[in-house]
């Protein structure tokens, strides 16, 4: 796919009318789930335009020589570093909803953006938010149970597992766990077959659903002597992702540096 220019705007530039020039945004992975509905929801933002549109195998310099301002990326895990390299580059700040960050690869990020201290990338695993408040939620109620597990549910075409949002879930809670000196969650098994147990991420079990019928869903599972408590999410529709992206849109620009998360644009 080339560059799709927008479709024409009697006032592009909107200094003309005297109101705030429109950013111009180019979306990396556009005919992907995430992607077609990013590049609809840019379209149909009045302070935004839409000027380049790239999936796999199309020239990535698309988005710089149709003069992108911000980049929005929603490809694999094994391609977007190469693609926020290449926006950095280009001095083209990045929104990236890709999942497959670790430390190491957000200080990789961090190491390249330092000559640039004027531009900005988000990363997020997750833009919904209702999945960002059960992240809080769930850190928030860490220190209170003993056990604390996770189990994320996929469509089945999902690539990764487990989910971005269910590894930084489960970060965030050790972390809690951590500062309240927990100690382990108490488990016997001695006698599993290989998986049963989940993923270990920090010392929470992580367990990863890909079903039929499903989009995007998460529970939080804390258990104490006698009672359990359950947080569970549910995106039923990529379009819940969207305000959340179009947020950090709109913020990256007067946000240099990398900012992990949305959560700061949201006042949380
Ligand atoms: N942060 C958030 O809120 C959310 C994050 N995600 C994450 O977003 C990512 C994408 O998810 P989803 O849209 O479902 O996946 P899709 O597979 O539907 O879309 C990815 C698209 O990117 C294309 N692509 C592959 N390589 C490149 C490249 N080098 N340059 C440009 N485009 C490329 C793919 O093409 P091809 O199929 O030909 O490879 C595909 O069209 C995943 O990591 C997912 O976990 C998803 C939902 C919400
Ligand atoms: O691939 C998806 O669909 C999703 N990916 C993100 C993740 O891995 O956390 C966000 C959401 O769960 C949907």
């Amino acid at each position: 796919m080339t560059t799709v220019p927008p479709a024409p705007d009697p006032q592009p530039s909107g200094t003309d009318s005297g109101e705030a020039p429109l950013v111009s945004v180019g979306v990396l992975g556009a005919r992907g789930r995430m992607g077609a509905e990013v590049v609809k929801a840019v379209n149909a933002a009045d302070d935004m335009e839409l000027v380049a549109m790239v999936d796999a195998g199309d020239w990535l310099f698309n988005v710089a020589d149709a003069g992108a301002q911000v980049v929005v990326d929603f490809t694999r895990p094994d391609v977007v570093m190469d693609n926020i390299r290449f926006c950095i580059d280009q001095d083209i700040h990045c929104v990236v909803g890709t999942t497959g960050f670790d430390q190491e690869r957000l200080d990789t990020v961090r190491a390249w953006l330092e000559p640039k201290p004027e531009l900005g990338v988000v990363i997020a695993p997750n833009f919904g938010i209702g999945a960002i408040l059960l992240m809080r939620f769930a850190q928030e109620a860490a220190r209170f149970f003993p056990s604390t597990e996770i189990v994320e549910l996929h469509h089945p075409q999902k690539v990764d597992a487990p989910s971005g949002t269910a590894v930084r879930t489960a970060r965030l809670i050790a972390q809690a766990r951590r500062a309240a000196g927990m100690a382990p969650a108490p488990d016997a098994t001695t006698d599993s077959l290989p998986g049963a147990r989940g993923a270990d991420v920090e010392g929470v079990a992580v367990h990863a659903v890909r079903l039929s019928g499903l989009v995007a869903h998460q529970e939080v599972l804390l258990g104490a002597e006698g009672e359990t408590l359950t947080l569970r999410h549910d995106s039923y529709d990529r379009a819940s992702f969207m305000p959340g992206v179009l947020l950090a849109v709109r913020e990256v620009r007067r946000r240099p540096g990398l900012t992990v998360g949305i959560e700061s644009f949201l006042g949380l």
